[in-house]
């Protein structure tokens, strides 16, 4: 098995810090590219491995579209491959194919591709066999399973003959990513109506215009470093490339780490993160931004911070069961996370204090935000994090960075 120790810092962590770019951001630009036809340009191209695997499956003709463990690489991916009548078999690592799939596959057979499971109904593999138009334009979907199934019928709604409108059915879970996806859309040409209240998008059929386009910084990527400032006993830490009025709903990691400790000022490069004084306890209901969950959990738990997460049924279906991963992973910390019987509210509260000289090992579940989310304790205590390579598939220079402010031991 590989694993990194985090050691506490030395000296006050002090750093600049380039984060690559957004995934969600660059997976919907070359998408939107790719419907250009390849006449966009686009600048600012993320390194993480999903959008490195989407580039590569955009740029292949072959086959077989092996995602690996990309969410929105498979879900867009299967919409742009269907809707522009690509035969190709849409498959995942073992986990991507217990993620399910079947509302997208649904709405795009609705509108006519032919769509095969391989294996399991509802989940990938995938073979699609082609696109003819079934002439229906309207579509409902339910909005509180995942948002990419939104994002990628919206990305390839302008190419429909009749364009579509779409209704979203139920309560909306990660809405700022629909609304990320519409903005993008809107910057290169696309009209659309929006009306959130009857929960219907409409897109007309319609062209999208060729533009540049340059990725913003990743504010997920950019929350590890909130914690890190947080946990930290003197920080400050100036993130490149991250801008106030984001697309990104993750930039809510500026009002969260403001109870928490971490005050943020923008700067004409990015932001400035500072230490201030945190608050007893925080309430927060991550239905906007799901991703931030770990990284909130795992801070809270080591400030000793009361907290009430709420909108966090999604993270069932991630990168794995992300809640049962957080409760397992935070007992080694002393921090209890439990289900309230009042249904879908979870509380965590420290229990016990991990003696000193114990280094807890943080097992991550073939999921990079587990590693990416327990590897700030290091700022308070050494924490060994198991399997550090799954930090790929989004911010693969972590430990690059994390090194330049503390000492990480292979
Ligand atoms: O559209 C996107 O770029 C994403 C949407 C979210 O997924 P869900 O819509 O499944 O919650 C988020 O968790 C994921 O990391 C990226
Ligand atoms: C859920 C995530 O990604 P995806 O769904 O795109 O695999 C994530 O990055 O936290």
């Amino acid at each position: 098995m590989s694993q990194v120790t985090v050691h506490p810092p030395q000296k006050k962590v002090h750093a600049e810090i380039k984060l690559t770019a957004s995934k969600s951001e660059c997976n919907r630009a070359l998408i939107i590219d790719a419907l250009t036809g390849f006449k966009c340009s686009l600048t600012n191209i993320s390194e993480a491995r999903d959008c490195q695997t989407m580039q590569r499956l955009l740029a292949s003709d072959g086959p077989v579209a092996d995602v690996i463990d990309a969410g929105t690489t498979m879900r867009f991916l299967t919409a742009y491959f269907a809707i522009t009548g690509q035969r190709k078999t849409m498959t995942g690592t073992p986990r991507m194919c217990e993620r399910p799939i079947g509302l997208l596959v649904d709405a795009l057979r609705h509108l006519g591709a032919k769509i095969e499971y391989e294996q399991k109904e509802g989940f990938p593999p995938l073979r699609l066999e082609g696109f003819n138009y079934s002439g229906k334009n309207n579509l409902n979907i339910r909005g509180d399973v995942s948002s990419q199934y939104i994002s990628a019928l919206l990305m390839i709604a302008p190419l429909l003959p009749d364009g579509l409108v779409l209704t979203l059915e139920g309560e909306v879970g990660s809405r700022p990513y629909i609304e990320m996806t519409l903005q993008q859309m809107a910057y290169f040409g696309i009209k659309f109506q929006a009306d959130w209240s009857a929960q219907t998008i409409t897109v007309p059929a319609q062209s999208y215009q060729p533009k540049s386009y340059a990725i913003e910084s990743d504010w997920s990527g950019a929350s590890y470093w909130y914690s890190i400032v947080a946990l930290a006993e003197e920080a400050e830490v100036e993130l490149l490339g991250l801008k106030e009025n984001s697309l990104q709903g993750d930039s809510a990691i500026v009002a969260i780490m403001s109870h928490l400790g971490v005050k943020s000022t923008f700067t004409e490069r990015g932001v400035l993160l500072q230490k201030t004084k945190a608050e007893s306890s925080l309430d927060w209901d991550f239905t906007d931004c799901p991703d931030l969950a770990q990284t909130v959990a795992v801070c809270c738990a080591m400030k000793n911070i009361k907290l009430t997460l709420t909108g966090v049924e999604s993270l069932k279906i991630k990168e794995t069961d992300r809640i049962y991963a957080l409760q397992e992973e935070l007992k080694k910390l002393g921090a209890e996370l439990v289900e309230v019987e009042t249904n879908h509210r979870y509380e965590l509260n420290r229990t016990q204090e991990v003696a000193s000289d114990i280094t807890p090992s943080i097992h991550t579940y073939d999921d990079h935000r587990m590693a990416l989310a327990f590897a700030p304790v290091g700022m308070l205590r050494s924490v060994v994090i198991e399997e550090p390579g799954v930090v790929v598939k989004s911010y693969p220079n972590f430990w690059e960075h994390l090194k330049s402010v503390t000492e990480v031991a292979e």
